[in-house]
């Protein structure tokens, strides 16, 4: 049965807003009803409605069967919601020269605001008549002003929602005690759908509240407007350390934390693209830049150092590193494991030669003499020696055998590094993924990695778009960004002989690597 409930929030000024709990969180506002609001802090919330706006909301039961259908396929494509969004570039190398705005990200949704007035709470008290009133009030209350703060992107409003589920009675109390691991956050709202009628343009948003005492409280929202309006996802309201508000950090023990999960390979292999969309998950921070090398580098340091270098985290939040380059060290794995017996690893893994013509590009276009040594020790030209040094002459020596001890080769051999971390590592700390899936559907990807470090459902297509010029798919909101040098598939062709050579030479590691894995590539 589909729902059922719909609110209509037009010229006329709003109204009232009730949530009912049952099977569902239910959310509807009701023209002309009682006006509400909310009672907390002597402060109450109004929002005030441009006229010519009308917000249309409609329930869905959790028995539709069909509350999250739709959700892909028509976000996929660039749509009303790329207009106004600024678009930034990011570096390969590194995240940090991406300012990240995604915390709490607001952002005004322009004109055609809707209207939302919160008066007296007792009205919903009352209105609901069951001995359970207090504590739904709190819900309805902390719910509308989410919503508010959805609608609106109203940064104030999504503050008051922080301070006001943090001064909840009862049962929100308690869902909010430290012993207890979860609490109330609102995951995303994302728009769903969207249609244009007559001049009325319609948008379906999907709210997602995680309340560990409300079972499946998705709340599917239908917003129609005369004029478009924006629809953006903030992001992590509850579980992100803001850098202005002394309180919420305090409620969510904002510190440095030593990493749950590390990614530890494998270099050119779209480590840096995986973890920079992983980044816009509320409940993940990272270290920027992505390789701290420590356990490599500087393994004489304390796990003091180590936590210094990694950014501020909320208690609800996984802090995660990228150094590919640990998976080439025999050391690393028994460090960790010393120290960090739990810890959680990621390796990004690439057809083999993919992976050696990426990372012959990179290292020779980087023209650092570090990694020149690396493309070949081959002397060149003696004042630059490996410059101009081809693909086929870094891969093959001169006598035509494969340049197996080359990086460009070596750090492909997946299958011997990946053993020598499963003898001291459970195979269950291991997540293994395949680049050429990740680039095709990162979402599915990503997903993947939400069950594995076991943090909130939170990936859908809508954070996404792809991007033809690069062909890659980079991230939609809060703001567009991308690869800044990522041309995917930009790579010159290799000669036959040279290719037959590197794929008979990589044939039986790739085998031995499946049967390590029982999992299939494309490219083995
Ligand atoms: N979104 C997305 N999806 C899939 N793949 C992507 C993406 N963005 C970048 N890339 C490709 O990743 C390659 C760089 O890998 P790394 O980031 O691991 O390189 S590094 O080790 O950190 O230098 C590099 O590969 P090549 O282009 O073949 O060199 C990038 O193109």
């Amino acid at each position: 049965m589909r729902g059922i409930r719909k609110l209509v929030c037009s010229k006329a000024f709003a109204l009232g807003v009730l949530c009912a709990y049952g099977s569902v969180a239910a959310v509807f506002l009701a023209i002309g009803r009682t006006t509400l609001s909310c009672g907390y802090g002597g402060s109450n919330i109004h929002i005030q409605e441009a006229a010519r706006t009308s917000l249309f909301m409609t329930t869905i039961d959790d028995d539709g069967g069909d509350k999250n259908e739709g959700t892909s396929s028509e976000l996929n494509s660039e749509s009303m919601f790329m207009d106004d969004v600024e678009e930034t570039e990011w570096l390969e190398e590194g995240l940090d020269d991406v300012t990240d705005d995604s915390t709490g990200a607001v952002s005004s949704i322009g004109e055609g605001r809707s209207v939302i007035d919160y008066q007296d709470t007792t009205a919903v008290k009352e209105e609901r008549g069951d001995a359970n009133a207090t504590n739904r009030t709190d819900d309805m209350v902390s719910e509308a002003l989410l919503l508010a703060a959805v609608i609106e992107k109203n940064t104030t409003l999504v503050k008051e929602w922080l301070e006001y589920t943090s001064n909840m009675t009862t049962r929100s109390r308690q869902v909010m005690d430290d012993s207890n691991p979860t609490t109330v956050k609102v995951a995303e709202a994302t728009p769903a759908k969207e249609r244009l009628a007559n001049g009325v343009t319609t948008t379906e948003a999907y709210v997602r509240v995680v309340d560990n005492s409300v079972v499946e409280p998705t709340v599917p929202i239908e917003l129609r407007t005369e004029k478009a309006v924006t629809i953006e996802t903030h992001n992590g309201l509850n579980t992100r350390c803001g850098r202005e508000n002394p309180v919420t950090q305090h409620r969510l023990d904002c510190k440095r934390r030593i990493p749950k999960v590390i990614g530890i390979g494998m270099e050119r292999c779209g480590t840096t693209a995986l973890l920079f969309l992983l980044r816009i998950h509320p409940d993940i921070v990272h270290t920027k830049p992505k390789d701290v090398y420590y356990w490599n580098h500087f393994p004489d340091r304390s796990l003091d150092w180590y936590r210094d270098r990694m950014p501020i985290s909320s208690k609800y939040q996984v802090t995660m590193e990228y150094t590919p380059s640990y998976i080439l060290s025999h050391e690393v794995p028994h460090l960790i494991n010393e120290a960090l017996p739990d810890m959680k690893f990621i390796v990004m893994i690439r057809d083999p030669i993919e992976r050696a013509m990426s990372s012959y590009l990179y290292m020779k276009h980087s023209r650092r003499p570090e990694y020149l040594t690396y493309i070949s020790p081959q002397p060149g030209d003696p004042a630059n020696p490996f410059l101009g040094l081809s693909f086929e002459a870094t891969v093959l020596k001169q006598n035509g055998d494969v340049f197996e001890d080359n990086a460009v080769i070596e750090n492909a051999l997946y299958e011997s590094h990946l053993r020598r971390w499963f003898d001291v590592f459970p195979r269950k700390q291991f997540l293994i993924i395949d680049e050429g899936v990740f680039s095709r559907d990162p979402v599915s990807i990503l997903q993947q990695v939400e069950d594995f470090i076991g943090i909130s459902k939170f990936f859908t297509k809508y954070y996404f778009y792809f991007d033809h010029d690069r062909g890659v798919f980079c991230q939609r909101v809060p703001t567009k960004r991308c690869s800044k040098r990522s041309i995917k598939n930009n790579h010159p062709p290799i000669q036959e002989n040279v290719l037959k050579k590197l794929k008979d030479y990589y044939q039986p590691y790739n085998s031995r690597l499946e049967k390590l894995l029982n999992q299939t590539f494309p490219w083995t």
